[in-house]
């Protein structure tokens, strides 16, 4: 059978995988293109805010629905989210004074991005691995307090040492030296964790951590534009922010946000990495733009920033990294871990 009659005969028995809030996935408007190959399936379901889990048993019918009619065809259906923004950076706020550097780290990279869910933990994670690749020192902070996924994605358990003054030794993983603010929370504890004690952990995470002489610090930041944030940026000296988007996340104005933010704090932009941007068949190796091509670097240009390259998305980026084994540690000659080693060649060209 040809693809497109597959394809097209997947779409048709979507129509009885039943969607949140009444539909069917079939005539829902935030599917994307089926793409048939002759070894896999892939398609992505774009939901609203908070709506992933709802939409999980849907995604698993339609994993179903597809494998059912895809044979022995490797099967992806993956579901990206645009979460809320966290809180806003209040206008008319000064320029902060008074930054410093942190000990033992020569620089400093922030990965953010306007909202959450789009992929920036493991993008922050696998450019801290490519930057390592080049023959850095590096070092990944997971500043991430509504949700650390850090330890998850760099396969790490447990609380890290404390030496008798007081000083954390990071954890180390795939050559990385790690910090998470997932380890200072009690379970049910990040909620109450707002303002004062959230951004004096951060700081006791980044200024008593025993980095042991780095290159370069990877800092994973919270989506938006929040407290975190300001309090980094008002007493860090931070060499430059990378902007994470999905290709359908591209609503300009929460990229121009964070970037007028981050303007007025002085902290330079470094670019603009599009996640989850286009598909890659496994077996043919063709690229597929299943959300539409050139959003992100359209983006990028009317932002007046550089465009950083664009990751594509790949069933193995998801699993192995979930599973504590990033693309770019564990699978250094693939595509993914390519994607990802010429971002950072691009930082490192524009970070001296
Ligand atoms: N390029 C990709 N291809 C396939 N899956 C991806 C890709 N990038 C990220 N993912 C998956 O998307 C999900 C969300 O990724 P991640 O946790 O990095 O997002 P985030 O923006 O940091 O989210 P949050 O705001 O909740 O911290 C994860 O399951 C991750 O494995």
């Amino acid at each position: 059978m040809a693809d497109t009659e597959l394809s097209a005969q997947i779409k048709t028995a979507l129509g009885a995988v039943e969607i949140p809030g009444g539909g069917d996935l079939a005539g829902y408007g935030g599917l994307s293109e089926i793409i048939v190959t002759p070894g896999a399936i892939a398609f992505a379901i774009a939901v609203v805010p908070g709506m992933e889990a709802a939409f999980g048993p849907a995604r698993d019918a339609a994993q179903k629905v597809a494998q059912d009619l895809g044979g022995s065809r490797k099967v992806m259906v993956s579901i990206t989210a645009e979460k809320a923004n966290s809180p806003k950076f209040g206008h008319g706020a000064a320029v902060p004074q008074g930054k410093t550097r942190v000990k033992g780290v020569q620089r400093i990279i922030a990965v953010g991005s306007g909202k959450g869910g789009v992929g920036k933990s493991t993008t922050a994670v696998n450019i801290a691995l490519a930057l390592a690749a080049e023959g850095l020192r590096a070092g990944i902070l997971d500043a991430d307090l509504y949700g650390p996924s850090v330890p998850k994605l760099l396969g790490i358990e447990g609380k890290p040492a404390i030496r008798d003054d007081g000083i954390f030794t990071p954890h180390e993983a795939h050559g990385l030296k790690v910090m998470s603010i997932g380890s200072m929370l009690v379970p049910g504890q990040a909620v109450v964790w707002r303002g004062p004690m959230a951004t004096s952990g951060l700081r006791q995470l980044l200024r008593e951590t025993d980095w042991g002489g780095l290159d370069v610090l990877v800092i994973d930041l919270p989506p938006g534009t929040g407290d975190i944030h300001i309090a980094l940026f008002q007493q860090t000296i931070v060499d430059g922010v990378v902007i994470v988007s999905t290709p359908q996340d591209l609503a300009l104005i929460d990229a121009q946000k964070a970037i007028d933010m981050l303007r007025r704090m002085a902290v330079p932009v470094l670019g603009l990495v599009e996640n989850m941007s286009y598909f890659i068949a496994p077996d043919t190796g063709n690229r597929y733009d299943i959300f539409g091509t050139g959003g992100a670097e359209r983006a990028a240009v009317s932002l007046g920033i550089p465009f950083l390259g664009a990751i594509p998305l790949v069933m193995s980026i998801r699993e192995n990294s979930d599973a504590g084994s990033p693309p770019v540690a564990t699978a250094p000659q693939g595509a993914e871990a390519a994607a990802y080693r010429a971002v950072a060649r691009r930082l490192v060209a524009s970070v001296p």
